[in-house]
C-alpha cells in the first residue's frame, strides 16, 4: 500500500523517491515535493552505486548503505543484488563488526526493537509497538558475543539488521516482514559504559536469574504477538546460547544460527573438501580449535555425519579432537559443559604427550581436517600447518573465526605453507589467492549460506519447528552444489551470484523435509516448490 503525501514519500518500504511518475505524483499529492526530473529504478541504482563508490572507507560505505536502506528499501536491495560480492562484506562481515563497535557514534535512525531490561513487565507492549505488523523472521541478539569482538552491548543491533538484510537479499524474505531485535540487558564492556555517546542502558549485565526470566518474558511476548514467526538467536555468549536453544526449540519455530547454521555450512563445505581429498569424513581425524558454542555445534553435526557414514558414536568421538584456551579437552578436566564433555578424549590417550596445545595435537594425530572457531588470530602457525601438510596430501584447513582480524590464518599463508595443496575455506571474505598465474577464489564458509534459505523454507512451508534433519538436508543440498565436486581446482562453496538460486534449492529441500518430519502442513514436492517461488520477494517498484 502506498501512503499519500509526505508520509508516502518517507515510507522506506514503499517509496519510489525520484522514480514516482508524473501521474503518481499527481495522484498521491506529491506535486512540488520532489525535484522535477523523473528517474527509473535503474537510473537510481546507477546513481547510488556511483555515490557508494565515492565513499572512502568501508565503514563510510556501510553508513551510506544503511542510510539508503532507511530511505528506500527497494532501491537498497536492487543495488545490493547487482553487486553482491562487493557489498556483502560492507553490509555484513567484516564491516558490520566495526559498525557494531561504533553503533552509538554512527546511529541515525531507529530500526527494529530495542528491548531494554528496565522495560521488563511491559514487553508485550514493546512487541505491539513493532514497526512491521506481520513478521516472518526475527533475528535477536543480546550483543554479548558479537563475532569475535566480544561484548558490544546495544551495538550488537548491527548484527540482526545485517543478517535480516541477507534474509531478504538471498532468501527473498519480504523486508516488510522482518524484525531485528536487541535485548538490552546491560554490557560489561567498560569502554562502552564510559562512552558518553553510548545509547544503551548504562548498566553492567544482569545476573543469570534475572536474565533468563527476561528472555522468557520476551519469548512469551513474541509467541503471543507473532505465534508463527521464526525466531533466530544470534551472537549470544556460549554460556547462554545452548541453554536458550534447548529451552525453546521443542516449543516453537526457532534456531541458533551460530550453533546450527554454522554447523550446516561447515558440513556442506566439508562434503566437497572430503571428495577432493579422496577421503570420506568418517576416515579423517578432525581437530577443532575452539570449544565455544560454534565449535561444539559444528562437531555435533560432524559426529552425526560420521555415524551416518557407518561409525559408532564412540568411533566417531575417537576421531574428534578439541583444543581450547587450556589445551585439549580430556575427560579429567573439570568445568567442561555437557556439550564439551561429549568430545573430551580419555586422559590416558595423551598421558605420555609433552603438552596438549594445538601444536602437540597436530604433532601426535594424523590430522586431515583442521577447523578454527576460536577467535585466536594467527593460531594456525606456519609450524603447525607445515607439520599437518607433511601428514596428508590435501590438508583441509578452515580458519572460520570472524571478523577478518580474528582469522586463525590467512589463506595466502596456508597456500604458501602447503605448496597449494590445502583445501581452504574461511569465515570472513578474503581476496583470491594467486598460484601459477591463476587467481583462485577462497570459499567463505559462513552461515550466510544457510540462514536465508532456512527462513525461506519455513516461511514457504509454514513450518512450526526447525528439526535437526532439516539442518542436515540444508548442509547436504549445499554440499552437492559445491563447484569443487565438478572440478577440484574450484572453490568449496558456490559463487555469490549463484547463491540466491542455491538458497531456493536448499529452501525447497528443507521444506520438503519439514513436511516429512511432520512439522509443516502436508504438501506435495511441486506444491512446496511453488510455495517457495511465491514467497520470494523481489526488489521492484509496485
Ligand atoms: N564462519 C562462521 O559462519 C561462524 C559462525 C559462528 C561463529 N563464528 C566465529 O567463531 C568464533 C567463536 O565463536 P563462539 O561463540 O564459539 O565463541 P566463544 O568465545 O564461546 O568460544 C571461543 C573458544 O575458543 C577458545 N579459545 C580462545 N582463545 C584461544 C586460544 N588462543 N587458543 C585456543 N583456544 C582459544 C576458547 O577457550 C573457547 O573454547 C567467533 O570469532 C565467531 O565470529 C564463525
Ligand atoms: O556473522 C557472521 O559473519 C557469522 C557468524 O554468525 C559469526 O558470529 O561469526
Ligand atoms: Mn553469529
Amino acid at each position: 500500500m502506498v501512503h499519500k503525501g509526505q508520509n508516502g514519500l518517507f515510507d522506506a518500504l514503499t517509496t519510489k523517491g525520484t522514480a514516482f511518475t508524473r501521474e503518481e505524483r499527481a495522484e498521491l499529492g506529491l506535486l512540488g515535493l520532489l525535484p522535477y526530473a523523473v528517474k527509473t529504478l535503474d537510473d537510481q541504482v546507477a546513481h547510488t552505486y556511483q555515490e557508494f563508490s565515492r565513499r572512502r572507507d568501508d565503514l563510510d560505505k556501510h553508513i551510506y548503505l544503511r542510510a539508503l536502506q532507511d530511505r528506500n528499501e527497494t532501491l537498497f536491495y536492487r543495488l545490493l543484488a547487482g553487486h553482491v560480492e562487493e557489498m556483502l562484506p560492507i553490509v555484513y562481515t567484516p564491516t558490520v563488526g566495526e559498525a557494531c563497535e561504533r553503533f552509538s557514534d554512527i546511529y541515525r535512525r531507529p530500526r527494529g526493537l530495542f528491548v531494554a531490561y528496565p522495560d521488563r513487565g511491559r514487553l508485550r507492549e514493546v512487541l505491539r509497538n513493532r514497526p512491521n505488523r506481520d513478521v516472518d523472521v526475527i533475528v535477536v541478539t543480546d550483543g554479548q558475543r558479537i563475532l569475535g569482538l566480544g561484548d558490544q552491548g546495544i551495538g550488537g543491533m548491527g548484527i540482526p539488521i545485517g543478517k535480516l538484510s541477507l534474509y531478504t537479499l538471498i532468501g527473498g524474505i519480504d523486508p516488510a516482514r522482518t524484525l531485528p531485535v536487541v535485548l538490552d540487558v546491560g554490557t560489561d564492556n567498560v569502554e562502552r559504559l564510559e562512552d558518553p555517546n553510548y545509547l544503551g542502558w548504562r548498566h553492567r549485565r544482569i545476573g543469570d536469574d534475572e536474565y533468563y526470566a527476561f528472555v522468557d518474558e520476551f519469548v512469551t511476548a513474541v509467541r503471543e504477538e507473532l505465534p508463527e514467526v521464526l525466531l533466530q538467536w544470534e551472537d549470544f555468549a556460549t554460556p547462554h546460547a545452548l541453554p536458550i536453544l534447548e529451552r525453546y526449540r521443542e516449543e516453537m519455530l526457532t534456531f541458533n544460527d551460530d550453533i546450527q547454521g554454522t554447523a550446516a555450512v561447515t558440513l556442506g563445505a566439508l562434503q566437497g573438501a572430503a571428495r577432493v581429498a579422496g577421503r570420506p569424513l568418517a576416515e579423517q581425524q578432525v581437530v577443532m580449535l575452539g570449544a565455544g558454542s560454534a565449535g561444539i555445534g559444528v562437531l555435533e553435526m560432524i559426529r552425526q555425519e560420521m555415524v551416518a557414514q557407518g561409525l559408532s558414536d564412540a568411533e566417531a568421538a575417537e576421531r574428534i579432537w578439541v583444543v581450547d584456551i587450556d589445551g585439549l579437552l580430556t575427560d579429567d578436566r573439570t568445568g567442561l559443559s555437557d556439550g564439551q564433555r561429549r568430545f573430551a578424549q580419555p586422559a590416558e590417550r595423551v598421558e605420555d604427550w609433552d603438552g596438549t596445545g594445538l601444536a602437540d595435537v597436530v604433532h601426535r594425530v594424523e590430522v586431515g581436517v583442521l577447523l578454527g572457531l576460536s577467535t585466536a588470530a594467527g593460531a594456525f602457525t606456519e609450524e603447525i600447518v607445515r607439520e599437518m601438510a607433511g601428514k596428508t596430501d590435501r590438508p583441509i584447513i578452515f580458519p572460520l573465526s570472524n571478523p577478518t582480524s580474528r582469522a586463525e590464518a590467512h589463506p595466502r599463508e596456508l597456500d604458501e605453507w602447503t605448496d597449494g595443496r590445502a583445501l581452504v575455506a574461511t569465515g570472513s571474505p578474503f581476496a583470491p589467492v594467486e598460484r601459477g598465474g591463476k587467481a583462485r577464489r577462497i570459499a567463505q564458509c559462513n552461515n550466510v549460506y544457510i540462514f536465508p534459505a532456512m527462513g525461506l523454507a519455513v516461511t514457504a512451508a509454514r513450518a512450526t519447528r526447525v528439526t535437526d534433519e532439516m539442518m542436515r538436508v540444508a548442509a547436504r543440498t549445499l554440499g552437492e552444489a559445491s563447484p569443487a565436486l565438478a572440478d577440484p581446482a574450484e572453490p568449496l562453496l558456490p559463487a555469490w551470484e549463484d547463491v540466491p538460486e542455491i538458497a531456493t534449492r536448499i529452501a525447497t529441500a528443507v521444506a520438503v523435509q519439514a513436511v516429512k518430519d511432520g512439522v509443516a502442513p502436508e504438501m506435495s514436492e511441486d506444491e512446496v516448490a511453488e510455495a517457495v517461488r511465491r514467497t520470494r520477494w523481489t526488489p521492484e517498484y509496485r
